[in-house]
This record gives structure tokens, C-alpha cells and sequence, in this order.
């Protein structure tokens, strides 16, 4: 049976990213790979980190993709092979400003609502490490196809000393299930490919020259099923964690900025900032 807050979700379209500031578009590229299929390739060196700018500018760049009704299917990739997306910056959460701290996990918060509720279907192609916000921005996509061997994939905040939020958690458990998400969560584990294919993280996992071919097959082929049904039924799997975030986005905001400004918790970010420095 279906809640109402998702029916009612299928019924009207849902509100984008907030425009805090103009969305720069050195750091993201979108191109097309047939008239119905379009690729965001992430390009913001050296780690596509998600900054307040890239936030805003990944939702921005996802609802203009959207908005054009010939387009029914989007690949996200990265420029790099080696890295995916290393996460969130943390230096946005270091000695941050409170205001802009606010304004960034609104961008974040809108990563979320922009991809993981879009009617597009969406396939992940991730060549390279793809850890914490690099994972979030891959779990929002329908299909994931990861490189085996050296690159990893995973949710791990605790590491840093902070959570991943409810509704990163909550995405995270409904696609490896309770018990896998546990373990892993409270560790903070980075898995390989084959371990992340292994618990259900990724699709299929394949050597890494295989990897773009492979996914641009697989949203050729998702872009083919008829449109209307599958956003249909996307909005109606995931509708009621999207509304429930649409519901609780401040207090949302008012625990990440609470949390990110304790003094244990800024001790943490930064000893894991500098460790990343001086590597
Ligand atoms: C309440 C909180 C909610 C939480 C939700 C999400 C949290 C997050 O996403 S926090 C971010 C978590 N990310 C990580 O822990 C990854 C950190 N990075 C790495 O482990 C490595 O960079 C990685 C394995 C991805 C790649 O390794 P290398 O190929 O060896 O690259 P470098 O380590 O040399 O990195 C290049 C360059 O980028 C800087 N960098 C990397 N990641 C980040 C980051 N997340 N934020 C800011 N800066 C980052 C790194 O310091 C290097 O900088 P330079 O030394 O200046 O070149």
C-alpha cells in the first residue's frame, strides 16, 4: 500500500535546490549520448568535492537537464578515473561560518531532493573512490557500476567524527538492507567493488575499461522503457523519504550545524583535515 505523502508526491512536481547563489558551471560538464540520454560529468579538480558552489551547481545542472522533456535518461560520471566524488569539502564544515554552513547543507540537502527524486532514469558510473557524499550522489542514481580492485565506496563519516544524515542512512539501509548497513555505518567501512557488489551496493562491478562502456549501455537501454510508468513508479518508491525531508529540512539543517559546530566535533574535522593535507 502506498502513503499518501507519496501519492500526493506523484501528483505535483517537487521543489529544486534554493538558488543562494548563481551555480557555476566550470565544474560540472553536460553533454548528450543520444537525443533522449543525457551525461553530467563531474569536473571540479582534484577531488570533485561538493562545496556550497558544486552543491547548488549539481542540482541546477539536474533540473535544467529535466526540464527538457525529450531527455528521459541521465549517466553521472566523473572526469577523473581515480576519483568519483571524495565527498563533501570539509573544509565547508572547518572553522565554518554559521550562515554559510546553513546555506551549504541546504545545497547538500538539495543534491538529494534534485536527483534522488528525478523522474530521469539514472545510472552511476563510478570509475574511481567514491566515499561518504561521493557515495550519496551515486546511491540517488537507479543503477550503479563500479571499477573492481582499487577504488572504494562507502559511508564513512564516523571517521571523521560526525553521522551521515537520516535521510542518507535511511537510502543507505533500504539498498544493502539493516544489518549490512550496521555494520558498516558504525565502522565507517569503504568497501572494494566487489565487496560493495557483494552487500548490494553497486549493480555490477567491472575492470575499469569496461566500466563507461558498460554504463553508457545500460542507460541507453533504461532510456527505452516507457517514460511515464517508470517516473511513476520511481516517485511512488521513493516519494515518502523525499517528502519527509521536504517536511523537516530546517530541523534537518538545524541538527547538521548544531552537530559540525561542537567543539569535539570541529577537533575531529579538523585532525581528519589535516591527516588529508599532509598525506
Ligand atoms: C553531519 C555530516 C554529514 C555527512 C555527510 C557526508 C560527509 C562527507 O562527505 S565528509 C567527506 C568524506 N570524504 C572522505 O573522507 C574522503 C577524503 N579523501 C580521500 O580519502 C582521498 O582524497 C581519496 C581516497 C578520495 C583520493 O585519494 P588521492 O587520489 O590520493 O587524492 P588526495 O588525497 O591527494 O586528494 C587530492 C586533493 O583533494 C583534497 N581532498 C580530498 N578529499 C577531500 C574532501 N572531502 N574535502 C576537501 N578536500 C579533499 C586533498 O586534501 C588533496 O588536496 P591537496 O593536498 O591540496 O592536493
Amino acid at each position: 500500500m502506498f502513503s499518501t505523502a507519496a501519492r500526493a508526491l506523484a501528483s505535483r512536481s517537487l521543489p529544486r535546490a534554493p538558488s543562494i547563489l548563481p551555480p557555476s558551471r566550470s565544474m560540472l560538464t553536460v553533454s548528450r549520448l543520444s537525443p533522449s540520454v543525457a551525461e553530467l560529468t563531474l569536473d571540479k579538480a582534484p577531488a570533485n568535492t561538493l562545496s556550497l558552489e558544486m552543491a547548488l551547481a549539481f542540482s541546477a545542472a539536474v533540473s535544467e537537464i529535466e526540464a527538457d522533456p525529450s531527455v528521459t535518461a541521465l549517466l553521472l560520471r566523473s572526469s577523473s578515473t581515480k576519483i568519483f566524488s571524495a565527498g563533501l569539502d570539509i573544509s565547508e564544515m572547518s572553522g565554518p561560518e554559521p550562515a554559510r554552513l546553513a546555506d551549504f547543507w541546504r545545497a547538500i540537502q538539495g543534491t538529494y531532493l534534485s536527483l534522488y527524486s528525478s523522474r530521469l532514469a539514472t545510472v552511476a558510473c563510478i570509475e574511481g573512490h567514491a566515499p561518504a557524499g561521493g557515495c550519496l550522489l551515486s546511491l540517488m542514481a537507479d543503477y550503479r557500476i563500479m571499477t573492481g580492485g582499487g577504488p572504494r565506496i562507502g559511508l564513512n563519516e564516523t571517521a571523521l567524527g560526525i553521522a551521515a544524515p537520516y535521510w542518507l542512512k535511511d537510502m543507505f539501509v533500504e539498498t544493502v538492507g539493516r544489518r549490512n548497513a550496521e555494520l558498516a555505518l558504525l565502522k565507517g567501512t569503504l568497501f572494494t567493488g566487489e565487496e560493495a557488489l557483494a552487500v548490494g551496493l553497486v549493480d555490477e562491478v567491472l575492470p575499469l575499461e569496461e566500466v563507461y562502456p558498460r554504463a553508457k549501455e545500460e542507460v541507453l537501454k533504461l532510456a527505452r522503457i516507457p517514460a511515464k510508468g517508470r517516473a511513476e513508479t520511481k516517485r511512488l518508491l521513493r516519494g515518502a523519504a523525499v517528502d519527509e525531508l521536504l517536511a523537516g529540512r530546517e530541523a534537518d539543517v538545524a541538527w547538521f550545524t548544531e552537530f559540525v559546530l561542537e567543539e569535539g566535533t570541529q577537533k575531529g574535522i579538523k585532525a581528519y583535515l589535516d591527516s588529508l593535507k599532509k598525506k
